[in-house]
């Protein structure tokens, strides 16, 4: 939400596709709208590339000693995996630091492990079982708060003023928490 109300030309792209696709208000969100919704599906990915809800993922230890791309990780050594960090590597995404949806559309990087420069949800044995869940969760909610109401920073806030700054913790919270007025959707 916080990076749609800092850009207002790609909260006016996920509103239109929602009108076209959903129509008006009186459309009750369900789960089975959400596979006719790709830029709405390009935002969240976005987001859980730019602004990673576990940062370092969940920290794993090694069983054997082993070597990984040349470097030796010890038997026992705690592995912590930069997943905010990858999300932001300049090597792997173009203007990484760019809220740009647009990037994942007809792409098929995807959050379920198989792609190392995008996974939320981890990898491998030890990845999310509530990936399912969680997934559709985010996506019912976010298009739900986008078809019912229009939305407004408070106090004459404006969009480049906002302070989009992360804070660090086993999950991503924003700084400063986002405040926003709901308006009654057109
Ligand atoms: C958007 C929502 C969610 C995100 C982004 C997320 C992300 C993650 C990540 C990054 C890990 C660590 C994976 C690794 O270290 O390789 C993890 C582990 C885990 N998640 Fe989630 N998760 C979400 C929702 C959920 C939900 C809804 C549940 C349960 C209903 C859940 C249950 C777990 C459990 C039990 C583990 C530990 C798995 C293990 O160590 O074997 N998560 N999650």
């Amino acid at each position: 939400m916080a990076e749609l109300l800092r850009n207002p030309d790609k909260m006016a792209m996920a509103k239109m596709e929602l009108s076209r696709t959903l129509g008006g208000p009186q459309h009750i969100v369900e789960e089975s709208d959400i596979s006719r919704l790709p830029y709405l599906q390009a935002v969240v990915k976005k987001t859980w590339r730019l602004h990673a809800p576990v940062p370092l993922l969940i920290p794993h230890r090694a069983d054997t000693t082993v070597n990984v791309a040349g470097y030796i990780v010890p038997k026992n050594a705690q592995v912590l995996i930069n997943y905010w960090a990858i999300g932001r590597d300049p090597k792997v995404w173009g203007n990484p630091t760019t809220f740009l949806p647009k990037r994942f559309l007809g792409s098929n990087v995807d959050y379920r492990g198989k792609d190392f420069q995008f996974i939320p949800f981890g990898a491998g044995r030890r990845t999310c079982p509530g990936l399912p869940f969680g997934v559709h969760m985010v996506h019912v909610m976010l298009t739900s708060l986008l078809h019912y109401f229009d939305w407004e920073l408070p106090d004459g806030l404006k969009a480049e003023e906002m302070d989009m700054r992360d804070k660090f913790g086993v999950t991503l919270q924003k700084l400063v928490p986002l405040r926003l007025i709901p308006r009654q959707g057109s």
